[in-house]
């Protein structure tokens, strides 16, 4: 598991790490790593020209102690201040002993740099960039110079991946500590390229995370092999209602994504029962109610099941039972018109809208998707998968997982109805809700990813290639 740490988490932890330090340790193990890195990605150091933005905050301190250490090796580092009489002592002195020269904007040399360093601003940042900034990072990133952000890429805010304004496009951002939520997350996740942790010793400090990543080993440890007590009852059943007569699909996609995931017994309840059987021969179907299915463990409702009162009042049987229910799509839009189905449930319920759906829900998403996440979650007392290019799982705890897999080529038609099925098929394993929905949005992700390496992916790919993402992440452990 990896955590992901506020502002506010980090800099109680760095003071009290601090009380039997140096003062400036910390700052010098940063700028150590940071040099260690910018000189692995430049290749060569001797020669190499690197330009600094440079704030009147510690990032942009981290920033001239690192050039410092690029100019000793020979590097032609030049250092732009923001504010010259803010800039760090000790950093600039460190970086003029050297031979790196603090030079005026115009005289930064952008269009011959090998390699910009962004320290403007880093955790201590508030609002849009200031114009006399964002100006600097304009001209910075439209020269040919690698472009690596110190800690977090001037303009993200960090503890949400909010971007307000201009902002520092980073190719790879060097972060001390812990990795931040903006980092990995909202549009902040678009602008931090490669993500390099630097261990500044926080480790024994730090509080719990403010949200989590999944590994595949955490993952893999929810995907054990049958054992020999097992039979096709005792892992989990999950019953599928999804798709309808005339559109069968979704009923297809997430049956299969299910008997894909767990195979045991997927039993499916729905007017596309001849289409779901003739695809999936080995799940159970019936095309009368969801009571006529049999035993479950978890429902999935939803995907393709249509809006009207026949949906309703087949969407209210699953949800007054008092089994696990993941409700998708057509069903998120039918609990929108009367959330008091899920307010009120016992048994743990996973919603799992995209931004529009969510929005139906429960108001715009905005630029703070764990906050919204956690905000729906609260609301409802349930889970709430938002998915995204980068899914949040928050439940009503306010406990919160983003997404650390996937591709962009899962932007397409059916790859949400795949992800119910996934969710649903170990959510009938007995996983507490977030860990099932987490899980799922990991898996769903690298079987995206997994389908692309083989050219442009359709929904169906996703369930063909389960079965050997499953055996990739298990073979990941150990
Ligand atoms: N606290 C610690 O122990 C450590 C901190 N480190 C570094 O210190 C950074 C935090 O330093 P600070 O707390 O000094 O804060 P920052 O340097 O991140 O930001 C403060 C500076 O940014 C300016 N600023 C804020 N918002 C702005 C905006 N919208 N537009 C333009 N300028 C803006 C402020 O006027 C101030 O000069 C971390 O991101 C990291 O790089 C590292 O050296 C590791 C140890
Ligand atoms: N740009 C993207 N990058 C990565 N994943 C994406 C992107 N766009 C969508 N996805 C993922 O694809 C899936 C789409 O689901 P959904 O919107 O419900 O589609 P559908 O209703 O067609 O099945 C979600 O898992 C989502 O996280
Ligand atoms: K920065």
């Amino acid at each position: 598991m990896i955590g992901l740490y506020t502002a506010a988490q980090l800099r109680p932890a760095e003071q009290q790490l601090l009380a039997g330090l140096r003062p400036d340790t910390l700052m010098q193990r940063a700028a150590t790593g940071l040099a260690t890195i910018c000189a692995g990605l430049l290749g060569r150091v001797a020669g190499a020209r690197v330009v600094l933005l440079v704030g009147s905050g510690d990032n942009g301190g981290d920033a001239l102690l690192a050039g410092a250490r690029l100019a000793a090796r020979g590097a032609q580092v030049r250092a732009v201040l923001l504010s010259p009489e803010g800039a760090h002592a000790g950093g600039l002195a460190a970086l003029e002993r050297a031979g790196g020269r603090v030079v005026r904007g115009e005289d930064a040399g952008f269009e011959r740099a090998d390699l910009v360093l962004d320290g403007i601003v880093g955790i201590g940042g508030s609002g849009p960039l200031r114009p006399p900034a964002a100006e600097l990072v304009a001209r910075a990133t439209a020269g040919p110079g690698l472009l690596v952000a110190v800690d977090v890429p001037s303009g993200v805010a960090a503890d949400t991946g909010e971007v307000p304004g201009a902002a520092f496009a980073a190719q790879h951002t060097i972060t001390f500590g812990a990795v931040k939520p903006g980092l990995v997350v909202g549009a902040g996740r678009g602008l931090a390229g490669t993500v390099h942790l630097v261990d500044i010793g926080l480790g024994g400090v730090l509080p719990a995370p403010d949200a989590v990543q999944l590994t595949d080993a955490d993952v893999a440890a929810h995907l054990d092999a049958p054992g020999a007590d097992d039979d096709k009852y005792s892992r989990g059943v999950v019953g599928v209602i999804a798709g309808s007569a005339t559109y069968p699909g979704a009923g297809v996609l997430c049956t299969g994504a299910a008997l894909r995931t767990r195979p045991g017994l997927v039993r499916y309840a729905g007017t596309a029962a001849a289409g779901v059987t003739a695809a999936w021969p080995e799940a159970l179907v019936t095309s009368g109610r969801p009571g006529d299915a049999g035993r479950v463990q978890a429902w999935v409702a939803g995907p393709g099941m249509g809006t009207d009162d026949d949906a309703l009042s087949v969407l209210a049987e699953v949800l007054v039972t008092d089994l696990p229910v993941v409700v998708d799509a057509d069903g998120l839009t039918l609990v929108s018109r009367h959330p008091e189905l899920v307010r009120d449930r016992s048994a743990p319920t996973v919603l799992t809208p995209h931004d529009r759906e969510f929005a139906r829900l429960f108001g715009d998403v905005g630029p703070d998707r764990l906050a919204a996440a956690r905000r729906g979650a609260a609301e409802l007392g349930c889970t709430v998968l938002l998915k995204g290019d980068a899914t949040v799982v928050a439940d009503a705890t306010g406990r919160t997982h983003v997404n650390a897999t996937g591709t962009p080529w899962l932007a397409t038609a059916g790859t949400g109805d795949v992800l119910a099925g996934v969710l649903g098929a170990l959510l009938a394993t007995g996983l507490p809700a977030a860990e099932a929905a987490a899980s799922a949005a990991h898996l769903h992700g690298r079987a995206g990813q997994l389908a692309a390496e083989h050219g442009p992916l359709i929904a169906g790919d996703l369930v063909r290639r389960l079965p050997e993402t499953v055996a990739r992440l298990r073979g990941s452990v150990g």
